[in-house]
This record gives C-alpha cells, structure tokens and sequence, in this order.
C-alpha cells in the first residue's frame, strides 16, 4: 500500500522544499500546482489503455472557434473492471490534475509525509485524527483504490483492506469510517446492438441532508455544489479538492469517468454560484466545456426512441446536426413526423418542429400522439387539439379524413394533387398555436420558396436544408498541415484568435516543448551509450590513458538532477501522460530547463539533432528558445501560433466562417465592375484524420460539404510510423488510403476534391537526398535533368526547384490517376507552402474557382475548361 500511495502521492515536504538542489521525480507538480485548471485533451487525460476500453473510437470535438453546427459525437464507453494498478494510474493521473491545499492551520494537522527511493515500502505517515486537508485527500484516493479493487476482486479486495486497517493505526483519517460517500449499482438497458451495462452511482444516503459530502458540514441553506454523476453535494470549502481540476466537468475524482445522472442533464454546461466564486472566467468556461463536450456526458444515443426504434449514434448526431434539432433531447420516447416534421413525446401532441426528411427511427405509427379523433395526418391519428387547428385553417375533414402535411404547411388529401390550404400561412395562426400549445415551425420554413412536388402518394420538398454558408472541410492525415493552413486563413481573412484559443495554444506550445526536449534526451542517451563505448575502445586501444589515472569525460553525460529529470520525462512520454502532466507542471519545471537548455552534454545532443530520427523540424524553432517558452509569463506571437503543431491541445474539429472579397472566386477571372459576385460566406472545417474515427465512420458528419480539401505532405514520402497493430507504415501510403476512403465514400459521391500538395518548401530541400522512389507508389519517378549544368550556385538551386516542380507534378498526377479511376472524374490539386501566407490565400481562392467550375460543369454544357495535367501547373 506504500507504494500505492507513493505513486499517488508523490509529496515534497518543506524540507525538500528548501534544498531543492537534487532534482527528484517524484516531487510531482500535483501537491504543488495551484494554478488554474488545466485544459486538457480529456481522452488523453484518462487514456484509453488505462481507465477505458471505448467501444467506439473517440471523435472529441471541444469546438475551438467558430459556430460549428456539427455536434460532439461520442462513443458509448463502457467502464470495464479495472486492475488496482490500473485504477492507481488512473488515480494519479487525476490526481495531477487536483489541486489539494496543505493541511490548514489550525486544525491539529500536522502531516508528514515522505518517502525516499531507497525506502520504497517503508513510509511513515503521521498525521493528527483531526486532520482536514492531506488526510482526507489520502483517505479519498484510498477508498478509491479500495473500490476499484473490489471492481475486480472481491477476496483480494478484503485482504487489501484489512491491510489498510492495520496501517490506520499510524495514519488516522478525519472522516467517519461507516460512510463511503459513493455507492455504485449496475444498471442494464436493452441497446440495439444488446444489453448495454451502465454502472450508476449515486451519493451515499447515508449523509444527512444539507451537509457537505465531504466535511460533513453546513446546512441546507450552505452554498453547495454538487456532482452530476452521483448528486452528492460539496461546500465551497470541499469542492475543489473532492473534483479536482474537473476534467470531465463537475464530478467527484472517483465519479470520473461514470456517465451523468440523467435527471442532471439540464444543468450541463451551467455555472453555479459557488465555481463562480471559486474560479476565474477563463477556468470556468474550460471546465463548463469539459463537461459539455467530454464523450463520457453525453446523450446516450441507444435510449432515445424514435417511432418505436432505438437510435444509432449516427443518427443521434444527425438528429442533434440537423438545422432545426429538438430541444432538450434526452433519453425517452418519441415520435416524428417525418414529412412535415412534427416532433413529439410517445403519446403526446405534437411538441415542435424540427427539420424534416431525416431519415432516423422507425415508421411513425397511427397511434404515435395517442390521437383519438380519426382524422390522419400523414398516417398519424392527430389529438384532438390538433383538430381545433385544422379547422380553425379552414380544412374540411368531414369528407376526407386521411391528410398529407407538407414541411412548408400545405395540406393535401391523400393520393391527391389538389392543395387544401396551407396551415402557416392563415391569418392568426401563430396566436391559435399559442393558445393551443403547439408547435409554429421556424420562420425561415414557411419565408422558403420552395417548390413542393406531389408525386401522388409523397410529398418530396426540393431543397428544404437552406445551406446558408459554402462549407469546406480541410482534412489530412497528421502533419498534413491542415492545422497550419486552418491558423494561416484565420490571419488572412481576419478572423482573430480569441482569447481562449490563444491560451489554449500557449498550452499546446508548452507541452511539445517537452516533447520535443524529451525526443532530443532520448538521441541522448544514444549518444552516450556510443561515446561509452567509444571510450571503452580508446582505453583498451590506449592503456597507457587509464594507468596515467587519466579518465575521459563522456561529453554526453547529464548531472545526476539533469538525468533524474531525463528519466522522469521519458518516462511520462512513455506512459502517454505528458498532456496530463504539462503544460501545467512547466511552471514547476522551467527553472530545470534552463539548466537543461544551458548544459554541455544537451547542447553536444542538439548539435546532432539531425541524427535523431522523430526530431521535427519545427521543434528547431521552438527548442532554442526553450527558457522563455517554459516561463509562465510567456506569450505565443502570431509566428508561434502558426508554427505550432496543431490548433488545441485536443486537436479536435474546429470551424470558422469567413467571407472573403469577392476577388475570392475571381483570381483567374477579370474582375470588372460588373461582374463582383455577391459577398459569399464560407466555413471551414479542419479535421484531423484521427478525430474520423475507425475506418472514417464519422465521415458521414460531412456530407453537407460542398469542397473537401483534402490536404497531402509532400514530404511525407520516406516517412514512417508504427500503428496500433505494431505494423510500420509509409505515411504517404496512409494518405493515399484516406484519400481513397473518403473519394469513395457514399456521402462524397459528387463532392468536388481539390488536392493540396503541402510543405513545397520542404520537398524542395528533401528530393535532393531522398529520391521520390522511397516510396514504393513512386517507383517509377524519374525526372529528366538537364545534364548542362555550369559550375554554378544558382543553376544548382534551378535544378533542385525543378526537380521539386517534376515532383509535385509526379504525386499530383498519382492522385489524378487514383481519383480519376475511383470516381471518373477530374481532381483539382494545388501545391502549398502552408507558413507561407500568401500561398494559402492562393489555393483557398482556387478552392473557390473549383466551386464555381463545378458549378458551371452541373449546368448543360456551359463551359469547355479541360483540366488536365497543365491545369496542375496553373494552379501551383
Ligand atoms: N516547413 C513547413 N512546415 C509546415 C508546413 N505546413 C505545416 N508545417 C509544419 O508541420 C507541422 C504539422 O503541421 P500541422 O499544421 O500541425 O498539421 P496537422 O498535423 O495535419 O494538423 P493537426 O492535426 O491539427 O496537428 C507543424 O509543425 C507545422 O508548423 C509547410 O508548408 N512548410
Ligand atoms: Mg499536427
């Protein structure tokens, strides 16, 4: 149990504090760290291998900017049984995030705890029974660790128990013994797909009402927060040390992970007067996002019921994407009207309109609102309110009473053309609704111009989703630079980075920063085990070096606090936790380094950099100003924020809408007074290929798109990388297999692609030592060079920027041919230095001249443009 606590509590007494000499590992930042919450990826927060077994990839989509109509799609996670050492790992990684004060004066606590390497399993703990802050937390974790274990075992749990009990003697917690605040049951509900298994967990009853949870303090009328998975409720004093820093919103430590309580579900995303209190606007805001976007706090798709038929997670999302979705969705029955778009609760009227043809749920049925008046509208018994309005809109039912409801209000006779009338259009309609209590669809139904078609038995509305914007969707695979290109058409057309978005890039900056030192301390160690050796040979070659009590310095070799804090490091980026760790211990750790950055044996490792296999290239950028990047007072420029690897710290789905000058779609053309077009919006969304999820099953989000980019790196052609299955693969290969998924999918049948050929500026540099042919889809790359070259410099560069022009034009052709063969028809494609701002606004504006040729190609033979493979030169 020692070590149990030691990995969670990892403690720097006021010792320590003071000779800080001796770098040590375990003072983890966790104790420490007071500063604000830490905005975090959630599902790298609690990573997969350790705390879940997902059922679904993960699609986490903490929207950064823009008004992203696409919804946040989750998977169903269920919680398996997790080993106590699994659950310790989890622990602690939550607990990194927790920001627990020292035991308060006064209160008799005098915690000591300590431990050194050396004395692993023989802590001492001696704190006060009356101890209010280190001794609960303790207390906390430990009946963490104990539930968990009783998940997996019940026997080995018992032993692990009365082990602590005997431990209690020396350490004495605070709190009453009989009461676990928490208490979980396991809930089964039927799913589609079987029984899906929930494990629900409510606050103990056994807490008197009005008191704290955790203090057992207070009274009804004490400001409480509370959690929104097990309800148990905290006073100010408790709530920050009982949620930590709250990376799946406001939820005990020990609730993390667990699904919200239902009945909760309207108070997600709302502050509460006491996290007002508590917290600073920005870290409210995180973690009210947390808890709106986290997977595990939403909707739990298999318990919405529409016309007697669960919903898929699809069609959840659709539902919940859709222009006009309904309001409150939440676990229950309902029916929809698919034709007119008339949503409802199971047996009741009508409740709203929401937007019609989704294809979701099953056949809505006769007695769907539990109407007993005869009279159907599109196959539905309507209630007798309903009646009330159609005769008030004049519609005779005593003849005919089988209706057709249009989504734009006309009502037909079944199998008839004739319209009868139209329901919103009659005068005082909306105050007949109002009286009535139902439903008046959205303006801009009843404003369209559409045309309604009756084909006899159907009513088909041409044109019902109003495409307000031109969306675009930037996609590629990791480091294709869809996020450099994202930032680039910010800055271009003016769409500022917001304040949140900001910081969450400074945290972003901040973690790859010790990623990057991290790659370059792992070069290191290489470089020392080959210096040792080399030494070795030396004194065997030279032993007259070694009997002259002469001994070489392994110029590579790091102090004993420098190499504590190399293995600590690594050890992080092993065990997948450095965004849990960082940015917000970098505070903690920029004094180490500085010293890092200034030491002989790092420097000797970063003059090799290149030697180092994963070290990226931007990273030369960021490293050598590795001081003020770990200061907490820095603060990224527009350049830092471009060169940045990504966008969030999450890397999720992020939009933005623009409108550009009209010289936008107008690049090729004379723009004459005349001929502007109107002012167009635009939206783009960037993704990143992992945030598809398995087999790009989200790629069907999409589908109302109208352009997809579809972004390459050029240079990723002799790259490789080792996936899940352990199996290394050719990053272009990867790329060309996106491609070809997302040009044959379904939904992208007649989307227009423009291909975006990234990191020219890069290319140019590589094809001069590594041939286009290290890729195997390449093989047959083979540029004509002018052998006439004069001794020159500058007929050298010429001759490089050709070959780079012969390669671009090479991989341009290989998509063209693959697209061509996949769809029988054309590819766009563009080259693109994505930190160069101009060559952005270059293939954006293409990207608007695609959409106006194709456009133009839709309609009967109005244009002759061939774009064939000189059209890839014209657009570069
Ligand atoms: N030299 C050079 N570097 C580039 C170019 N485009 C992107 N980069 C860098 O390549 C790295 C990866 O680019 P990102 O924009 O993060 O691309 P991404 O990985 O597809 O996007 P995310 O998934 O959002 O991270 C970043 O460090 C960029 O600064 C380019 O055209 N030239
Ligand atoms: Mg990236």
């Amino acid at each position: 149990m020692g070590s149990i606590l030691r990995s969670i509590l990892p403690i720097r007494s006021s010792k320590q504090d003071e000779d800080d000499d001796e770098f040590n590992p375990e003072y983890s930042f966790a104790m420490e760290y007071t500063g604000p919450p830490v905005s975090y990826d959630i599902p790298r927060a609690v990573p997969v291998d350790v705390a879940y077994i997902p059922t679904a990839s993960v699609v986490s989509t903490p929207f950064t900017s823009g008004n992203l109509s696409l919804p946040v799609i989750h998977p169903v996670i269920k919680r398996e049984p997790k080993s106590i050492s699994s659950e310790i790992e989890d622990t602690s990684l939550v607990s990194g995030l927790i920001v627990p004060d020292t035991p308060p004066e006064g209160e008799g606590s005098s915690a000591s705890l300590g431990f050194s390497d050396s004395q692993e399993n023989s802590q001492e703990f001696s704190m006060s029974s009356e101890g209010d802050g280190l001794d609960n937390y303790c207390h906390e974790i430990v009946e963490l660790c104990n539930s968990s274990q009783q998940d997996e075992n019940q026997n080995e749990s018992h032993e692990e128990i009365s082990s602590y009990d005997n431990r209690t003697q020396v350490v004495t917690f605070g709190e009453p013994e009989s009461i676990s605040m928490v208490e979980s049951e396991t809930d089964y509900s039927q799913s589609q797909t079987g029984v899906v298994v929930q494990e629900r967990r409510h606050a103990s009853s056994q807490v008197k009402k009005g008191l704290c949870h955790r203090c057992l303090k207070g009274n009804r009328f004490t400001s409480k927060e509370f959690c929104i998975v097990c309800d148990a409720k905290y006073c100010s004093k408790c709530v920050l040390r009982v949620m930590g820093s709250m990376p799946e919103g406001r939820k005990c430590i020990s609730c993390i992970g667990y699904p919200i309580d239902e009945s909760n579900r309207g108070h997600i995303g709302k502050c509460s007067k006491v996290l007002k209190q508590l917290l600073t606007d920005f870290q409210i805001k995180q973690v009210m996002d947390f808890e709106e976007a986290c997977q595990i706090n939403q909707l739990p798709y298999w318990l919405v019921i529409v016309n007697g038929k669960p919903l898929s997670l699809e069609e959840v999302v659709q539902l919940r994407s859709c222009l006009y979705p309904p309001q409150r969705l939440r676990p229950g029955s309902y029916w929809y009207d698919k034709l007119s778009g008339y949503w409802g609760k199971e047996g009741h009227k009508p409740s709203q309109i929401i937007t019609p043809q989704l294809s979701l749920g099953g056949l809505i049925m006769e007695n769907a609102s539990n109407g007993n008046t005869k009279v159907k509208i599109n196959n539905r018994v309507i209630t007798k309110t309903e009646l009330k309005m159609l005769k008030f809109v004049g519609i005779n039912y005593k003849d005919c009473t089988d209706f057709w409801l249009g989504p734009d209000g006309s009502v037909l006779e079944e199998g008839q053309k004739q319209v009868k009338g139209n329901m919103w259009e009659k005068p005082g309609i909306k105050m007949v609704c109002g009286i009535l209590s139902l439903p008046m669809p959205p303006k801009s139904f009843m404003s369209s111009e559409d045309e309604t078609v009756n084909n006899g038995s159907k009513i088909m509305q041409k044109n019902i989703d109003i495409k307000p914007l031109t969306k675009i969707l930037l996609v590629g695979q990791d480091q294709s630079g869809t996020s450099a290109i994202y930032k680039q058409a910010k800055t271009l057309y003016k769409i500022p980075f917001l304040e949140n978005e900001r910081e969450e890039l400074k945290s972003l900056i901040q973690r790859n920063l010790y990623l990057y030192i991290s790659i370059l301390l792992e070069g290191l160690i290489k470089f020392e085990e080959e210096y040792s050796i080399q030494i070795r040979n030396k004194l065997v070659d030279q032993p007259s070096t070694s009997a002259a009590g002469g001994s070489i310095e392994n110029i590579y070799s790091l102090s004993t606090k420098l190499k504590n804090f190399s293995d600590w490091l690594l050890e992080i980026v092993k065990s997948g936790n450095l965004g849990t760790v960082f940015p917000a211990a970098t505070r903690e750790y920029s004094g180490v380094v500085e010293e890092l950055w200034k030491d002989k044996a790092f420097q000797a490792a970063y003059a090799r950099r290149s030697e180092v296999g994963a070290f990226p290239i931007v990273a030369d950028y960021f490293l050598p100003r590795a001081v003020e990047i770990s200061s907490a007072n820095y603060e990224p420029s527009d350049v830092d924020i471009l060169y940045a690897d990504g966008i969030s710290s999450s890397n999720g789905l992020t939009s933005m809408e623009f409108s550009v000058p009209s010289s936008f779609t107008n690049t090729y053309m004379e723009v004459t007074e005349h001929n502007h077009p109107p002012l167009q919006r635009y939206e783009l969304i960037r993704v990143n290929s992992s945030n598809l999820g398995d087999n790009c099953k989200w790629l069907s989000m999409f589908e109302d798109v109208d352009l997809i980019l579809y972004c390459v790196d050029l240079t990723s052609y002799d790259e490789f990388y080792i996936d899940n299955n352990l199996i290394l693969k050719n990053k272009m290969l990867e790329s060309k297999s996106l491609f070809k998924t997302m040009v044959t999918h379904p939904r992208f049948k007649d989307k227009a692609f423009l291909l975006i050929l990234n990191k020219f500026d890069l290319l140019e540099n590589k094809i001069k030592t590594r041939p286009l042919t290290e890729c195997e889809w390449f093989h047959d790359f083979n540029p004509f060079i002018s052998n006439h070259t004069n001794n020159n410099n500058n007929s050298n560069n010429n001759n490089d920027s050709c070959v780079a022009q012969y390669g671009f034009q090479y991989v341009a052709a290989k998509f063209k041919r693959l697209f061509g063969e996949l769809t029988g028809r054309k590819l766009y494609v563009t080259s693109v230095t994505g930190l160069e701002a101009d060559s952005v606004d270059v293939a954006l504006r293409y990207g608007g001249e695609v959409l106006r040729w194709v456009d133009e190609e839709n309609k009967p033979k109005s244009s002759n443009n061939e774009w064939s493979s000189e059209s890839v030169e014209t657009s570069s």
